[in-house]
């Protein structure tokens, strides 16, 4: 069955089936500029956990500024982590030293402060122990581990921004293969070759450049450079808000085939929902770094609770003149939506696989709202 978007459907992932192939714990990427009181410090991504498994499309939703691009350039190791753990395929790939640094400061707080000489001897050896954290997590974060980084691919909003002119569709492709060791020249050719095919593109395709190419045919070149490494998993950064509409479900179907065919495990950024609900096994939905709802993609279409979520979800426009007739915008603004002055939120499931980030009132209401 299609849809009007002409999306082929969505595979069925048995949930037994599932592992996670990423795995995000806590993740904090803030950006610092300035000095004094002239310091600013923008959340880009302020402390988010979630699991991406094996196979599945994992769609990030939020408007422009949310953090979504800064989460998954963090991922792929572009960006340092202030705080938190990104494991893939379940090996610590990169750590945050924040809270060593917090804890290590709170300890010389209690050293300056404290009389008790078992309280000043304890915060030493914390202080000792967040030292040799931090150092173990220096290496290893400057540790390249090629390898397993290879196997993490991006690819890009724009695609003649992405794609280097001034090289053929064969040198772009072929770039990464000779990087990871590929030299036979007959051998690149027969991978670029086979690659194009499956992006849907053709080998006399390879010795052109990519202004020779339209718009969709460039993001194709984007997605066979990421292919060509055989990656376990794509991030895949707003690959279609640059297309033709027309071109768009051409790129999504893409997607959507190599990950049935190759098992590819895909991380798909979108700002707005209509795009991620065709694709998304998965979606979650983020707000000014935070993650504040995580479902099933039908689960959250059918039952969205956070007040933004559902903000998000009226402003996708349906081809139904009926519905857009009558379609209201919610607006959300946290400030007057959420008390939060005497408990803060936390990011907890309300249902079997559908998370939420709210606090105990909160919960209560959207339970209630679940079952009404
Ligand atoms: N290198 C950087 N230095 C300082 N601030 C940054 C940097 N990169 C991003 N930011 C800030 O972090 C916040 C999140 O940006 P990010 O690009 O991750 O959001 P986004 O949701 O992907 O938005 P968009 O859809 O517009 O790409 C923004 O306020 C942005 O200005």
């Amino acid at each position: 069955m299609r849809n009007s978007l002409n999306i082929d459907n969505k595979i069925e992932i048995k949930q037994s089936e599932l592992a996670p192939v990423v795995s995000i714990k806590n993740l904090k990427k803030h950006f610092i500029s300035g000095v004094g009181k002239q310091k600013l410090v923008v959340k880009a991504v302020d402390g988010v956990s979630f699991d991406i498994q094996s196979g599945e499309i994992f769609g990030l939703v939020g408007e422009s500024g949310c953090g979504k691009t800064t989460l998954g350039r963090t991922l792929i190791k572009l960006h340092e982590p202030t705080d938190g753990t990104i494991e893939f395929l379940g090996r610590p790939i990169t750590e945050g030293i924040q809270s060593n640094i917090e804890a290590i400061n709170e300890a010389k707080e209690i050293i300056k402060s404290h009389k008790d000489a078992e309280k000043k001897a304890e915060a030493k050896n914390t202080i000792k122990f967040n030292k040799k954290e931090i150092r173990r997590k220096k290496r290893q974060n400057e540790k390249n581990d090629y390898e397993l980084t290879k196997k993490m691919q991006m690819i890009f909003q724009d695609p003649i921004a992405s794609l280097d002119p001034r090289m053929t569709v064969k040198e772009i492709i072929a770039e990464g293969l000779r990087i990871s060791g590929v030299k036979k020249d007959d051998e690149i050719t027969k991978q670029v070759h086979e690659v194009l095919e499956t992006v849907g593109l053709v080998p006399e395709h390879a010795n052109r450049y990519p202004h020779e190419f339209s718009g969709g045919q460039r993001q194709r070149i984007g997605i066979g450079r990421a292919l060509v490494l055989n990656p376990t998993f794509l991030i895949a950064d707003e690959p279609i808000s640059a297309l033709d509409v027309s071109i768009q479900a051409q790129i999504i179907n893409l997607l959507n085939d190599l990950r049935k065919e190759y098992g590819i495990t895909i991380l798909f950024v979108a700002h707005d929902l209509s795009v991620v609900k065709y694709i998304s096994d998965r979606v979650g939905v983020m707000y000014f770094g935070n993650m504040v709802e995580l479902a099933p993609a039908d689960e959250l279409f059918a039952n969205p609770l956070h007040p933004y979520t559902k903000s998000l979800l009226s402003a996708v426009p349906l081809a139904d003149p009926n519905y857009e007739k009558y379609r209201k915008r919610v607006t959300y603004n946290p400030q007057t939506t959420h008390d939060y002055s005497e408990e803060k939120p936390v990011f907890q499931e309300i249902k079997e696989g559908h998370f939420i980030l709210a606090n105990s009132k909160e919960m209560e209401e959207y339970r209630r709202e679940l079952k009404g």
